[in-house]
């Protein structure tokens, strides 16, 4: 999981991994930074133009992940037509969880994913209620940027949501197969 990463096709942005024990850094250009949970995919074999019925045999697992986004930033990208790198793929951006064997969730388009902000819950959410199935995303990226073993895709986040500040503590879960927690911080000048 660590030679490339995609998220979601809108965003175009390349998100920076973040693993336990370290702090999600708040860039010192937001005032709004949200917490995103999301089920993340991660490829074991590459392809180009996957077709749907063939997309789970790409699939090595999964990670939970947190698509970290300064909301404002985006809102101004979104208002000027322009990219959200900024607001999504900043350094930090991604905490993930450990690696989950794709064994260990049969049925990933109806899983329940969480998150809690200081222990209040903010997000609740079962993939079932994904826009786009996992079979879908990875047909649909793999038509445009080749899929490569490692990649690792977002495939989209509850309602719920919301801003976090210094000091906050995030955790987050999926069902009984994984659960983790970053605090967060503001980053250094
Ligand atoms: O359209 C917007 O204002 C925001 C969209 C997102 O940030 C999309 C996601 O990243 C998501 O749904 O997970
Ligand atoms: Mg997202």
């Amino acid at each position: 999981m660590t030679a490339r990463n995609i998220s979601l096709f809108w965003e175009w942005g390349r998100k920076i991994i973040l693993r336990r024990d370290s702090p999600i850094l708040v860039p010192l250009y937001t005032s709004n930074l949200h917490h995103e949970v999301e089920l993340g995919v991660v490829i074991g074999k590459g392809g180009t133009a996957i077709p749907q019925a063939a997309a789970m045999e790409h699939v090595a697992g999964y990670a939970l992940c947190l698509d970290m986004t300064a909301r404002d930033i985006q809102d101004e990208c979104k208002s000027k037509g322009l990219p959200w790198t900024l607001a999504k793929a900043f350094n930090t951006s991604c905490p993930v969880s450990e690696f989950i064997p794709k064994e260990r969730i049969p049925d990933p388009g109806s899983v329940n994913l969480w998150l809690k902000v200081n222990d209040q819950l903010r997000q609740s959410g079962c993939t079932s209620q994904m826009i786009f199935s996992i079979p879908y995303l990875i047909s649909y990226i793999s038509d445009f940027i080749t899929l490569e073993e490692g990649d690792l895709i977002l495939t989209g986040t509850p309602k719920g949501v919301s801003a976090v500040q210094e000091h906050d503590e995030l955790q987050a879960g999926i069902e009984d197969v994984v659960t983790m927690s970053f605090r967060v911080d503001r980053q250094d000048k």
